[in-house]
């Protein structure tokens, strides 16, 4: 359901009435949401560097890119239940009781047995991500960490799980755009990644077909892993020019070794379910007939583990690792930055969009 003007501006009120300040990330994301809401996509001219203040808010409600003005404010008045919701006393949250779930472009996400679902829907796309897509998944997990389901599963609708980073994302720039829009990106790719990491609760992928690209490396961050016997986990990055992202770089070769890591992301072998999970990257293979009945069960089980012991189970394995994780995406986003603007990846970027490349 979508949120009215009147339950807007009811969250802008109930903003200035917060007793606790929510810092400035979420202030700045709910600056740049209002200014979405209320005008639309980023136009104002990009403050100069030493403008930190306002370079960082321009660069807040720039990174929400072409987000519908009722997205955008529907977003903002989750946050802000979120917020006040957060400040109430556990006793005062009703138990059981399921969050509104917001409208995306790009996602369909519900919540039902304790388990909220993300799902990736741009099947005609083969689920590909693009910034809006980005954005989108952003604010999913963070309305995903504060709801009331115990398991936040991420899959994707159509044949595909995903088919990675949208690779038309940098068609119709112009050259004097180019570093402007990589650097967004690259911002907001941070972002996305930190959210992986920061996730509170166990977060489960559904592999329900192919995944490449991001759609592989992230799955490095999730908790578990489970694919249909279909899918396909390939990182053909250096095919493309660009360098591995999403923690990869760390999380590989803890989980296969450096070797086989180094397999996968230098070199692009392309692995199937199977492989994937002998390198410990899947969790379990289930025939794909079978897929969604088996592994929705095993989920609706696990959901009904005590929900405080599961969470905090995971944030205690999460937590050894946090710091070490945010500055490898640090460095990752920063040399993919370089290599987003090499000719290694503008002419694969071109050969795909001029149908002459494929995986
Ligand atoms: C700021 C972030 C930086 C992060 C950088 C990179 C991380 C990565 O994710 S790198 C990986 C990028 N992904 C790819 O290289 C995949 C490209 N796609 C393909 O090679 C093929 O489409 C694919 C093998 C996935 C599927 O082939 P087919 O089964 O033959 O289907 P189609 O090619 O006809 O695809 C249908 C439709 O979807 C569009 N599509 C698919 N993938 C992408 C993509 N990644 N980006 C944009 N569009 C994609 C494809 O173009 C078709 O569209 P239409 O022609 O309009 O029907």
């Amino acid at each position: 359901m979508r949120s009215s003007q009147e339950e807007f501006e009811n969250a802008v009120n109930r903003v200035k009435l917060l007793k606790k300040d929510p810092g400035n990330e979420v202030k700045l994301k709910l600056y740049a949401l209002y200014k979405q809401a209320t005008e639309g996509p980023c136009n104002m001219p990009k403050p100069g560097v030493f403008d930190f203040i306002n370079k960082a808010k321009w660069d807040a409600w720039n990174a929400l890119g072409s987000m519908p003005k009722e997205t955008a404010r529907q977003s903002y008045v989750d946050l802000v239940s979120s917020l006040s919701s957060s400040s109430m006393s556990s006793s005062q949250v009703k138990p059981g009781a399921d969050r509104k779930q917001q409208e995306y472009e790009n996602l369909v996400v519900t919540s039902e047995d304790g388990i909220t679902k993300i799902m990736l829907n741009r099947p005609t796309k083969k689920n590909a991500i693009n910034t809006q897509m980005y954005q989108e998944i952003i604010l999913a997990l963070k309305a995903a960490s504060k709801d009331n389901s115990v398991l936040t599963v991420l899959t994707g609708n159509g044949d595909y799980y995903c088919s990675g980073n949208d690779l038309t994302d940098f068609s119709g720039i112009t050259a004097g755009e180019i570093e402007e829009k990589v650097k967004n990106n690259l911002d907001m790719l941070r972002v996305f990644v930190n959210s992986f990491i920061d996730f509170p609760k166990p977060l489960i992928a559904v592999v329900n077909g192919p995944a490449v690209g991001i759609a592989v490396t992230i799955l490095g961050l999730c908790d578990a892993v489970y694919a249909s016997d279909r899918a396909t986990f390939h990182t053909p990055f250096s095919h493309l020019g660009l360098s591995p992202e999403g923690c990869s770089s760390y999380t590989f070769p803890k989980i296969m070794g450096p070797a086989k890591a180094i397999e996968m992301l230098v070199f692009g072998k392309k692995l199937t379910a199977e492989e994937a999970c002998a390198r410990g990257l899947v969790t379990e293979v289930f025939p794909d007939n079978t897929f969604q009945k088996q592994v929705w069960a095993r989920l609706k089980a696990y959901s009904e583990f005590p929900a405080n012991s599961i969470r905090i189970s995971k944030q205690v394995i999460r937590n050894m690792e946090k710091e070490k994780l945010y500055a490898v995406n640090a460095e990752e986003c920063s040399v993919l930055q370089e290599r987003l603007l090499s000719n290694e990846c503008i002419n694969a970027a071109v050969n795909f969009l001029s149908r002459k490349a494929k995986l």
